[in-house]
């Protein structure tokens, strides 16, 4: 398993983006609306894996309910998977807690769900299935082959 992205809460892309910025990281393509989730992303690329920055585009979006009560930063950390079925159902046999256990979609063409904070231990956890043959499922976007890391196939 390999961590996905990091992702952090901000009300303004470029505001949140700054320190980003002056690091030198490059962001991973143009901005993208996830409209399921009433977010819009700009992902930075930190070695094989992404810092997400998540701003909300709508009141009922769950950044924007995460904002009002604690403001910006952490969000949540975010894994990637090779079978996300598999992986819910072994995760099932432990007794996670999802918030839901049908995948919804993420960013990048990504299938995603989300573990209970209290699950957690007070952090939020996604896991994330890319596309098989997209770039992004292979790290081709991150600039690594993740079958090299993985030492598996996809
Ligand atoms: C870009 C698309 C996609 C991707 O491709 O990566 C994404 O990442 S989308 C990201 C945004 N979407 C989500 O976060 C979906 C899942 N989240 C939710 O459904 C909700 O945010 C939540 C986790 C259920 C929390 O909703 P909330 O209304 O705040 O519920 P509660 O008030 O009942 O909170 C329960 C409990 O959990 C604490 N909490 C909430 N959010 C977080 C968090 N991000 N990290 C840690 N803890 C969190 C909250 O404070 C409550 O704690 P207590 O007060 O102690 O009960
Ligand atoms: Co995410």
């Amino acid at each position: 398993m390999l961590l996905d992205h990091v992702a952090i809460a901000t009300p303004d892309l470029d505001q949140g983006a700054a320190p980003y910025v002056a690091l030198g990281l490059r962001p991973e393509g143009p901005d993208e609306d996830v409209g399921t989730q009433g977010v819009r992303v700009r992902a930075f690329v930190v070695g094989d894996t992404l810092i997400e920055l998540l701003m909300p585009t709508r009141p009922d979006s769950p950044i924007a309910g995460f904002l009002e009560k604690k403001g910006p930063g952490l969000h949540h950390t975010a894994y990637r998977v090779e079978h996300l079925d598999a992986e819910i159902e072994r995760l099932r046999g432990e007794g996670a807690r999802f918030l839901s256990e049908t995948p919804g979609p993420g960013r990048a063409g990504t299938r995603v769900v989300f573990l209970h904070p209290k699950w957690g231990q007070g952090t939020l956890i996604e896991l994330v299935e890319h596309p098989t043959g997209h770039p992004a499922g292979d790290h081709g976007a991150h600039g690594q082959d993740s079958t090299a890391q993985n030492g598996a196939a996809r």
